[in-house]
């Protein structure tokens, strides 16, 4: 396939040399864009928005318009799985989302299958063709997916959660039927995933929001083996080339090493790391997406851009293999004259490390 004009987040993902460090910022659609807000008031709610290819388009591109990223994420949500499964997900302002039908009977959890992603999910796949049509190969598009144990978060909870006492719950015991439903999400997740690679994807995140809420064990065991079912049925793209994969682990800082082994060509790391300390870590095994702290975003402008280098230059030497990001979804009261800030500053200093050989 012909590579993007601007294809320096893949290069990054690939540790091919770079002439600057690629950036883009999870939740980088979404509310702290006055445009955005007024896209989604047009569709009627989120839900509409995502079931929309024109309008989720329309979305995907709202901040590149804006800023210098250097990748578009399709605007989607991880949730569109469960939905697709029966579970009838809906959002409520300010709480948000919600199942009408929360997987807590056995029964329910014996039924469970997962979704034809070109039955029930066509409208993601029709979103994906739909943005690679409009981005006219100018950037990489990604796909993404949450991770098996983050959905089922979502599916036993029914709803956000602080403790996550129903599925530990059920962990502990009945690991068994905590098994059944991560391995039927795992094949949807795969199924998904492979899907938007067919449609276009060019790289694919698997979310993990949840994992670092487990033990050390109860992680390899319940949320990492799953993820790894995944990466390794990963298909090639249509030119029989690698998709890079990224996994994001909020909180898998002290297991690095074990996400770093599933084959993925990414970690995600979120600010509780020092990214250079996670480089010695890892080493070459992969590359690293990271890490700023997105509340820096509520400092001025000069504060983020200093904040941008620190991250740049706790990364160290050498011209690939970093994938800038915040190490968690932008907050909604970002004010976007501060992403401009933070981008800009994330390319010229890397340039600046590039000429000095650095
Ligand atoms: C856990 C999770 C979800 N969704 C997602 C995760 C994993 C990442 C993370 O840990 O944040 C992933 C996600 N959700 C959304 C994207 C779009 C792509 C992007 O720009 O990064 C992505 C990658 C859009 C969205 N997904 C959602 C919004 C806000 C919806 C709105 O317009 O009201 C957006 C832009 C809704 C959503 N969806 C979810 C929650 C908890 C919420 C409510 C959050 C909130 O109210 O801030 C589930």
């Amino acid at each position: 396939m012909t590579r993007p004009a601007n294809d320096t987040f893949l290069r990054a993902l690939l540790k091919e040399p770079t002439t600057h460090t690629p950036v883009w910022l999870m939740r980088q659609a979404g509310r702290y864009l006055p445009e955005y807000r007024e896209t989604r008031a047009r569709a009627g709610s989120f839900m509409q928005l995502c079931t929309n290819p024109g309008l989720a388009c329309e979305v995907t591109l709202q901040p590149l318009s804006r800023f210098d990223l250097d990748a578009a994420i399709l605007f989607s949500d991880i949730l569109t799985i469960p939905d697709a499964m029966g579970l009838g997900l809906y959002f409520t302002d300010g709480e948000g989302p919600r199942f009408e039908r929360p997987l807590r009977e056995e029964w329910a959890i014996r039924d469970l299958s997962a979704p034809d992603p070109w039955d029930h999910l066509r409208y993601v796949m029709d979103a994906v063709a739909e943005i690679r049509r409009a981005l006219n190969n100018s950037l990489p598009l990604i796909g993404f997916s949450g991770s098996p144990y983050t959905l089922a978060c979502y599916m036993v909870e029914g709803a956000s959660s602080t403790d996550y006492r129903r599925i530990k719950g059920m962990l502990y015991d009945r690991p068994d039927l905590l098994h059944h439903i991560l391995s039927v999400t795992a094949d949807a997740v795969t199924a998904y995933l492979n899907a938007q690679i067919e449609s276009g994807a060019q790289a694919v995140m698997i979310f993990d929001s949840w994992g670092g809420s487990l033990s050390p064990a109860a992680y390899r065991e319940f949320s990492l083996a799953y993820m790894q079912r995944i990466v390794d049925k990963l298909i090639k793209n249509r030119d029989g080339e690698r998709v890079p994969s990224i996994v994001f682990t909020k909180g898998g800082g002290l297991w690095l090493e074990a996400i770093a082994e599933i084959g993925c060509d990414a970690v995600g790391l979120d600010w509780t790391i020092d990214i250079g300390e996670a480089r010695r870590r890892v080493g070459d095994r992969v590359s690293l997406q990271g890490n700023i702290d997105p509340a820096v975003l509520f400092a001025s402008p000069e504060t983020i851009a200093c904040e941008a280098r620190k991250v740049l230059d706790a990364y160290g030497p050498g011209a690939t293999g970093h994938v800038f990001n915040l190490g968690h979804g932008i907050s909604q009261f970002t004010p976007p004259d501060h992403v401009k800030a933070l981008v800009d500053a994330v390319h010229e200093h890397s340039r600046m490390l590039r000429l000095k050989g650095a």
